[in-house]
């Protein structure tokens, strides 16, 4: 008896320093991937303000160095400058590249991600301070917390784990790491171009964790709408603002052409009104259809989540539909109107309309273009109005859509399996992250999109965060991912 209680004390001993050993790993874990956030996110690395840019700077060396300390061959490459509207010109913030390992019977996977930041102050209704990362309930709030800084590190921390394990990689690994995402990649894609043959020459998949999940199943994205982003002017009235009691009812007023023409964009029900666009449309297939059909998606959650009573199409597969695989009309504002509080009783004397219109398969941009501007001026001048309208595309990116049946989605879906215990739903997106389609059209390499983003996660919005297991678990899935796809080599060499 005595032996075998000494036995069973033995046992217990051996179980609770095991669990005090794998409890203190994981605590060190935790504390090292929320340290790692928390530097991040204290860097204000705003692209849209060239105030920031030294922070910018600062960003870009700050990862650089990161993956220089874990033996990556890094490098900082130079895009050029950036011209302002003023005509003066910036640094843009150089482009991080790192390598991990130059195997040549591995395959090789290249993550593209990006550390700039969306703008944020405590006075936009933020409860917490934007640039200090805090921890509520297990959501880290932060701007750029989700959007894009922990799905970086959480590749880093990918990378760091086969490391600290001493266990050789499965693929070799590089990264691309930009930041001028939040305006636009600018430089990015003349670089992309520039490094097809080198960078990219031995590239086989490159990876995107840019975007979220659609509810709190984990998901692999397999398509993102474009984007055609338009400036309607309306000059040549009246040579300033007036007075509306002393010449309303005299002048045929810009604003009220502007709000004419804008009002023949799209109807109530939401159908495009403007010849062609819904025609280019590929049209809905049955197998599509159920793909939609089969996804967890809670329409009651949804209204919930953007606080209103009622949605456009009132069935799942609709409103999937919508958001991801046909276009829509939005307007963003008007320059020049009226906007502030108080009662002005102004004629403003130039008015510039910014609408967009998210490209879908099988749309093309520069069709568009002239499909928008052929319309909106055949309607103004129906108008018989002696101002002038002007009509500029700005932005005109296409939509991206990769093969699910492409063995990097098949790695993915292993790999969601294995660490979250369950079979992801394929989504799209109904942003637009233009560099997925250039990836795709430059290097003719697939793409794959591993959001680890919650649904909730507020990007571009107030109260931004991550949450402390998306972060953990999706850092997880990332290295389960490197060893799925190095499988695929096994299967297909
Ligand atoms: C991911 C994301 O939010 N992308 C932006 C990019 C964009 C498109 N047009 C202008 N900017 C989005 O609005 O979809």
């Amino acid at each position: 008896i005595i032996i075998i209680i000494i036995i069973i004390i033995i046992i217990i001993i051996i179980i609770i320093i095991i669990m005090a050993y794998s409890y203190s790993t994981s605590v060190i874990g935790i504390v090292i991937f929320y340290d790692a956030l928390r530097e991040w996110v204290a860097i204000e690395s705003d692209s849209s303000n060239v105030l920031k840019r030294p922070d910018l700077h600062h960003m870009m060396e700050k990862a650089a160095q990161k993956l220089r300390l874990m033996g990556g061959m890094v490098e900082l490459v130079d895009i050029g400058q950036q011209e302002l509207p003023d005509g003066q010109t910036l640094a843009l913030p150089k482009v991080v590249t790192a390598q991990f390992g130059s195997d040549p019977n591995k395959r090789t996977v290249c993550i593209y991600g990006h550390v700039d930041v969306q703008p944020a102050k405590m006075d936009d209704g933020w409860a917490t301070d934007p640039y200090n990362l805090t921890d509520i309930n297990g959501n880290l709030y932060g701007r750029g917390a989700s959007d894009n800084k922990a799905p970086v590190l959480a590749w880093i921390h990918a990378v760091e784990a086969y490391q600290a394990l001493h266990m050789e990689l499965p693929v070799n690994v590089k990264f691309i790491i930009e930041g001028m995402e939040e305006t636009g990649s600018n430089g990015l894609e003349d670089m992309i171009v520039a490094q097809r043959d080198i960078f990219f020459s031995d590239v086989d998949y490159i990876i995107i964790s840019d975007c979220g999940w659609l509810s709190r199943r984990p998901a692999l994205t397999y398509g993102t709408r474009g984007n055609c982003y338009f400036f309607a002017e309306v000059i040549e009235g009246p040579k300033q603002d007036l007075h509306s009691g002393v010449y309303g009812g005299t002048v045929i007023e810009p604003m009220t052409d502007l709000i004419g023409i804008l009002d023949t964009l799209i109807d109530p029900n939401g159908k495009i009104l403007i010849p062609g666009i819904r025609e280019a449309v590929a049209p809905l297939s049955d197998e599509e259809w159920k793909m939609y059909q089969d996804i967890q998606f809670d329409l009651e959650n949804y209204k919930n989540k953007i606080g209103v009573d009622q949605l456009m199409y009132n069935s799942k597969v609709d409103l999937l539909a919508h958001m991801w695989r046909y276009p829509t009309v939005s307007i963003h504002g008007i320059q020049g109107a009226f906007s502030d509080h108080g009662t002005k009783t102004v004629i403003p004397a130039k008015v510039v309309a910014k609408f967009s219109i998210r490209q879908v398969p099988n749309m093309d941009p520069a069709v568009v273009k002239k499909q928008v501007t052929d319309y909106l001026h055949l309607v103004f001048s129906k108008r018989k109005s002696p101002n002038k309208l002007k009509v500029t595309m700005v932005i005109g990116a296409k939509p991206w859509l990769a093969d699910t049946q492409d063995p990097v989605f098949e790695a993915g879906k292993a790999a969601i399996k294995r660490v979250f215990n369950v079979d992801p739903d394929l989504i799209r997106e109904g942003a637009t992250i233009p560099i997925a389609r250039t990836f795709q059209d430059v290097t003719g390499k697939s793409i794959i999109m591993m959001p680890i983003g919650g649904f909730d996660d507020g990007l571009h919005s107030q109260n931004e965060k991550m949450s402390r297991y998306n972060y953990i678990e999706g850092t997880k899935y990332f290295i389960a991912y490197l060893h799925e796809v190095s499988l695929i080599k096994k299967t297909s060499v």
